[in-house]
């Protein structure tokens, strides 16, 4: 399948994309990589040009310029062979409502001309949970068993890569939690995953890159995971000599705009050490947490160069700029 050597075992590239619509540049001079085996979360208000972006990679739509390549094949000169191996959830999946899952999944197969394995369906519903509902109605189903039975239609053929967009839309906390540990153990057994979305929180603990898009342009990338720092917001009575005890440590620190709380960056092996060493230093700590506010500060900046404020809802940033 590999037409040419992969560099940096980079599974998808987007290189200077660009797809115009009228006056319309829904994708503008895009590029980024895709790693195997990554949870690449791919970021950005509506309207950005995540749906475009994807619908090109899976050759539905032709960029205007630019060239998508997925295992080094080009997607628009040899389209069959670049999707061999990729599953995709990129429209709103339509089931037949007075079939089971089990049957809407064996119907699927039948159209796409192969043959029909009671076992591998058995087994994809089993993987996303569905088990126990494969001989019932899809009429039934909650929109979560309906994510799911898309997610089961997408892994059907055991793709190496997955292409989801916006995945989790209208799934609630309980089962947008038990999607991402699907997702997570697909990961775990080699599945390069890209999937968007406009909810930083979605994909935040998931993804372990992030590519930032607004006015269909990358603004950022982020690597997440393989950052092994975290940061720790820790607040003390006395915040100069929380200062000066940081400093005597090996700990990067600043101070950040909320009541005189300071940020250390600390591995994190090195956390509880951190901690320790402040309590035997007797420095009155009134608060010790984990830092996560950066991340959505970034993301904000970069949607809204002209908004700052962390304390905007994420939800509430989806629209801005669109
Ligand atoms: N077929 C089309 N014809 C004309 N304009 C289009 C077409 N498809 C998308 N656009 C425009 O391109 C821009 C990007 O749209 P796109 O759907 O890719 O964004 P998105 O990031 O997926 O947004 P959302 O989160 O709302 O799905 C928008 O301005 C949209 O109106």
């Amino acid at each position: 399948m590999e037409a040419m050597d992969v560099m940096d075992d980079a599974v998808i590239q987007f290189d200077h994309v660009t797809k115009q619509y009228g006056k319309v540049k829904a994708v503008d001079d895009l590029s980024f990589e895709v790693r195997r085996g990554e949870i690449c979360g791919f970021l950005g208000p509506n309207g950005a040009g995540k749906t475009t972006s994807l619908r090109m990679l899976l050759g539905l739509v032709r960029p205007t310029t630019g060239r998508i390549r997925i295992h080094g094949i080009d997607v628009n000169e040899d389209t069959s062979s670049a999707l061999a191996g990729v599953g995709a959830i990129i429209e709103e999946s339509h089931f037949y409502p007075y079939l089971t899952g089990e049957q809407n999944l064996r119907q699927v197969l039948r159209l796409r001309g192969l043959s029909t394995s009671t076992e591998v369906i058995g087994a994809r519903l089993a993987e996303v949970g569905l088990r126990e509902v494969a001989n019932r109605r899809v009429k039934g189903y909650s929109l979560g068993m309906r994510q799911r039975l898309a997610l089961a239609l997408a892994m059907l053929q055991e793709p190496d890569i997955l292409v989801l967009d916006e995945p989790m839309n209208g799934l609630d906390p309980a089962a947008m939690r038990e999607f991402r540990l699907h997702l997570q153990r697909l990961q775990q057994s080699g599945v390069t995953i890209l999937l968007s979305s406009h909810i930083l929180s979605e994909v935040e603990q998931l993804a372990t890159r992030m590519v930032f898009i607004n006015h269909g342009r990358a603004v950022g990338m982020e690597e997440t995971h393989h950052d092994r720092s975290v940061e720790v917001l820790v607040r003390a009575r006395d915040e100069a000599a929380l200062m000066t005890h940081l400093a005597n440590l090996e700990h990067a620190a600043r101070r950040i705009s909320d009541g005189g709380a300071v940020v250390a960056l600390a591995h994190p092996n090195d956390v509880s050490g951190l901690i320790r060493t402040l309590v035997e230093a007797q420095v009155d700590l009134l608060e010790v947490r984990p830092y996560r506010e950066n991340l959505e500060a970034q993301y904000l900046a970069r949607i809204n160069n002209e908004s700052q404020d962390t304390n905007i809802a994420m939800e509430g940033t989806a629209h801005v700029g669109s």
